[in-house]
């Protein structure tokens, strides 16, 4: 049995969110995803959402098979207790690789670490980042 551990913010989930779990699921049998807190996600605009209301709708996903809101100050405490084969990055997510891996070999930690593709926009209309849909949002309400 190979467990997977995707990661990320997930703020109004959209199709990009839907490729990289499911190529995450398709790299073992059992995939658990960690939802950023809000607290720390410090390299952008900080969630709409609650970290809970994130983390219910990745749970409900069928390719999710556990979802859990991350630790408060070390990313490697869920990772320890999952005990993941494998972290599956995200194709533009700006965690170093070589970094996890280093920080993993330190604490015993035996896990593979890989990065999933990218999926482009398949028709027109198609917003492949709650960033862009926070902007189309402004953009066509904000006035109002
Ligand atoms: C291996 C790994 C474990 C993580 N664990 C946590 C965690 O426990 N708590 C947390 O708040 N963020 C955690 N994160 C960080 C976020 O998931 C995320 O990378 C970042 O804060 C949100 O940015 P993104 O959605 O652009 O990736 C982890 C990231 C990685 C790569
Ligand atoms: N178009 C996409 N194709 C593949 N993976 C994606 C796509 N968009 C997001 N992801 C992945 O989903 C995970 C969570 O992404 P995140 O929550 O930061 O969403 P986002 O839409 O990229 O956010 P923002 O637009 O605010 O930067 C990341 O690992 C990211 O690489």
């Amino acid at each position: 049995m190979t467990r997977v551990v995707a990661q990320g913010t997930f703020d109004i989930v959209h199709p990009g969110h839907l490729h990289y779990l499911q190529e995450a699921k398709a790299m073992g049998d059992e995939l658990h995803v960690i939802v950023a807190r809000r607290q720390n996600v410090t390299h952008k605009e900080p969630p709409v959402l609650s970290n809970r209301q994130r983390r219910d709708v990745i749970a409900a996903l069928e390719t999710v098979d556990v979802a859990h809101v991350g630790h408060e100050t070390d990313i490697f405490a869920p990772i320890e207790e999952i005990d993941p084969d494998v972290i599956a990055l995200g194709f533009d997510q700006h965690h170093d690789a070589d970094g996890i891996r280093e920080a993993l070999a330190e604490r015993g930690i035996d896990c593979r670490v890989d990065r999933v593709t990218g999926r482009e926009p398949r028709y027109d209309e198609e917003i492949l980042s709650t960033g862009a849909i926070i902007d189309r949002i402004l953009e066509q309400r904000g006035s109002e």
